[in-house]
C-alpha cells in the first residue's frame, strides 16, 4: 500500500487493503471466518485504530441513518453468531448469550446500556472470585440475549445513550474507547462438553498525537488516550515476544480485555486512514503503528473449552493474533 509525502513515497505490506469503494459486505468477509471461531470457543477481539473522523465508528456500527448495506461489523458479526449457534443445533449444542457495552474515557468506565443517571458510581475491573483469574466489572449491565433483534436494540440504547454525552461534552465520543462484547456459552449435553468465550468488537478513541497548543482538559484526554493506545502496542508486543510479564494493567482497556487477549485469543485490527492529503502525517503515524501491529505473531490459541474433545467446528481459521506495537 503506497502512501506519498511531498515526493517521498512510503511503501507498506499488510494482509489486506480496503480501497473506499469497498463495500461492508466485503469487510465483513475478512473477519467471518474469525468470528464464527467465537461459537467454537475462542476469546476473538476486533479492534478498529485510526485518527478521529477516519471510519472507526462506521466500520464497527455503521453510520446513523443504518441500512442492510451500510451495516457495521458489530451488527453483522451478531447476525453470523446467532445463525451459526442455530445451525449447530441439530449437532446438539445450545448456546446462550450475554451483551454489554461500555465506554472508557480518561481511564473511567461507563456503561453504555444505562443512561447518565442510572450509571453505577464505582465500575471497576475485578476478579470474578479469589480463585479465578477471570475478570469482569461488577455492576456493569450485562444483558441476556437471544436473538439479533435483541442485541440491535442495545446497540441503538448504547448508540442513543453515547450522542447524549457527545452532546454535554463536546464530541466525546471520538475520544473514547468503546467496547461492546458479546459472551457466549455452549454446551452439548449429549457429550458432556461446554466451551465459553466472549466476543470483543472495539472502536479506539482517535489516535491523534498531542498539540502543542492543546487546551488542560483535551491535553489530559490525549495522553489518556496515548497511553491506553501505547500500552495496547506493548501488551500485544509482549505477548508476541513471550515475555514473562505483559503490562495489561497499566490501562484499563488492556485490563478489561486481558482474559480476551493473548492465550486463548484470535485478534485483528483494522487501521482506517482518512484519504485526504491534509491527513497524511496521521495517516503515516496510524500505517507505522499497523505495520508494527502485522509483525506481531501471538501464537496458536487453543479454544476455552471444557469436557473431552470434539468442540463445535463451525470454521477453520488458524489459530494465533497479531498485534501492534507501540508508536
Ligand atoms: N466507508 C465509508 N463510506 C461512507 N462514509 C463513511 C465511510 N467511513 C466513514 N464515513 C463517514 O465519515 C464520517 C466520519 O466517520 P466515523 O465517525 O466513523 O469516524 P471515526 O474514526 O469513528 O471518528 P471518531 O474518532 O470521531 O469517532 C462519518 O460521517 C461517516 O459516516
Amino acid at each position: 500500500m503506497p502512501s506519498c509525502k511531498g515526493n517521498t513515497r512510503y511503501d507498506f505490506s499488510f494482509d489486506r487493503v480496503f480501497p473506499p469503494a469497498c463495500s461492508q459486505a466485503d469487510v465483513f468477509e475478512e473477519i467471518a471466518q474469525l468470528v464464527q471461531s467465537a461459537l467454537d470457543g475462542y476469546h476473538v477481539c476486533i479492534f478498529a485504530y485510526g485518527q478521529t473522523g477516519s471510519g472507526k465508528t462506521y466500520t464497527m456500527e455503521g453510520p446513523d441513518n443504518l441500512d442492510q448495506e451500510t451495516l457495521g461489523m458489530i451488527p453483522r458479526a451478531v447476525r453470523q453468531v446467532f445463525q451459526g449457534a442455530r445451525e449447530l443445533e441439530p449437532k446438539g449444542w445450545e448456546y446462550s448469550f450475554s451483551a454489554s457495552f461500555l465506554e472508557i474515557y480518561n481511564e473511567g468506565l461507563r456503561d453504555l446500556l444505562v443512561g447518565r443517571s442510572d450509571q453505577a458510581p464505582d465500575l471497576e475491573i475485578r476478579r470474578v472470585s479469589q480463585a479465578s483469574e477471570d475478570l469482569h466489572v461488577p455492576n456493569l449491565r450485562c444483558v441476556p440475549v437471544a436473538s439479533e433483534e435483541e442485541v440491535l436494540k442495545l446497540l441503538h440504547t448504547a448508540k442513543a445513550n453515547r450522542s447524549v454525552a457527545k452532546t454535554i461534552q463536546n464530541d466525546r465520543s471520538s475520544r473514547s474507547h468503546s467496547v461492546f462484547q458479546l459472551c457466549i456459552k455452549g454446551y452439548n449435553t449429549d457429550r458432556a462438553l461446554r466451551c465459553a468465550s466472549v466476543l470483543s468488537l472495539v472502536d479506539l478513541a482517535g489516535s491523534e498525537r498531542l498539540k502543542p497548543q492543546s487546551k488542560s482538559e483535551r491535553l489530559r484526554e490525549t495522553q489518556a488516550i496515548n497511553a491506553s493506545l501505547s500500552t495496547l502496542g506493548l501488551v500485544i508486543l509482549a505477548l508476541s515476544k513471550k515475555e514473562p510479564h505483559v503490562p495489561y494493567r497499566n490501562s484499563k482497556l488492556t485490563h478489561l480485555l486481558q482474559n480476551s487477549l493473548g492465550g486463548n485469543s484470535k485478534m485483528l485490527m483494522f487501521v482506517n486512514i482518512a484519504p485526504l492529503e491534509e491527513n497524511i502525517g496521521e495517516s503515516l503515524n496510524s500505517l507505522r503503528f499497523a505495520s508494527t501491529v502485522n509483525q506481531c505473531h501471538i501464537g496458536t490459541a487453543p479454544a476455552h473449552k471444557k469436557g473431552g474433545g470434539g468442540l463445535p467446528r463451525t470454521s477453520d481459521v488458524g489459530g494465533g493474533g497479531k498485534g501492534p506495537g507501540p508508536n
